[in-house]
């Protein structure tokens, strides 16, 4: 299996901040990953890493088989997809729920005399039936509910057909019925051998889809511990990262946490 991420010993820096220290973490071709951690532990951080929109201060990030400063960050970024709420919040509210998927095929949002060829109309009406957003393509984007919203942003960063897909807390602020839309659409998503790799960015255990196969955990920007979700995902691993003791479970393919008695 091929190297998607490949980072050796990662720190940034900030004036006399360390906010990722010597981080080294590989991903490969196929696999799932969800990153969790506390607040401040460094996931955002080490998602724009991942997307080359920042680079390290010291150690190396190889993305897609391209080293960091060494490769034309532009053309690398478009074979990257990144949904987060900062990238959401650029997405025009006038902007029709169809030409916000579309317009990703150009890197850009806001529709401006763009002609769209047939396929590309066509894959974007099959994302937004798959994120269950077809039926809102003449809305505004401005008019979605919070969870319309994320999932139209999922389908606009699958559109330009990414071989990495950065998701940076896509349940946030979603109440339970959008959560679980959400987590049952990513999990349908990880479920299918076309798609991208994926990263998931996460608080909440509860918010893991099935068919994810990976665990980082980050702790004061360091990894606590990485490696297969199921040999990670423990009390005393998540107890660690988060700095209080946790108990875990699994039901049915999904999991929960809580403090321990
Ligand atoms: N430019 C900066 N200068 C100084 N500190 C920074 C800078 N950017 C981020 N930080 C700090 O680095 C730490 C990690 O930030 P980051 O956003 O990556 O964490 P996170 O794990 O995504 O947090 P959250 O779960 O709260 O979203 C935080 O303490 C943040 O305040």
């Amino acid at each position: 299996m091929s190297e998607v991420l490949d980072l050796q010993g990662v720190s940034i820096r900030r004036g006399t901040k360390t906010i990722l220290d010597t981080v080294t973490w590989q991903v490969r071709d196929g696999e799932r990953w969800v990153v969790l951690g506390r607040n401040g532990a460094g996931k955002t951080t080490l998602l724009q890493i991942a997307a080359g929109r920042m680079h390290p201060t010291s150690g190396t990030a190889d993305l897609l088989g391209e080293r960091m400063g060494r490769v034309d960050v532009f053309e690398l970024r478009q074979r990257i997809g990144l949904a987060s709420s900062s990238l959401a919040d650029r997405i025009p509210a006038a902007e029709r729920v169809r030409d916000v998927v579309l317009t990703a095929a150009y890197g850009m949002t806001g529709r401006w005399r763009e002609t769209y060829e047939e396929p590309d109309e066509q894959r974007a009406a099959d994302l937004m039936a798959a994120f269950g957003v077809l039926d809102l393509a003449d809305r505004t984007f401005g008019t979605l509910s919070e969870g319309e919203r994320k999932r139209a942003q999922i389908a606009r960063s699958l559109m330009v057909d990414p071989e990495l897909l950065l998701l940076d807390e896509p349940a946030a602020g979603l109440d339970l019925g959008g959560r679980e839309e959400l987590v049952a659409a990513l999990a349908e998503l990880a479920g299918d051998p076309r798609s991208p790799v994926l990263v998931l960015v996460t608080h909440h255990v509860e918010e893991i889809p099935p068919g994810f196969t990976h665990l980082l955990l980050l702790r004061d920007g360091q990894v606590h511990a990485a490696g297969p979700l199921e040999e990670v995902l423990t009390a005393e691993q998540l107890s660690g990262a988060f700095g209080l003791p946790l108990t875990v479970e699994r039901h049915e393919g999904r999991w929960g946490a809580r403090a321990a008695r």
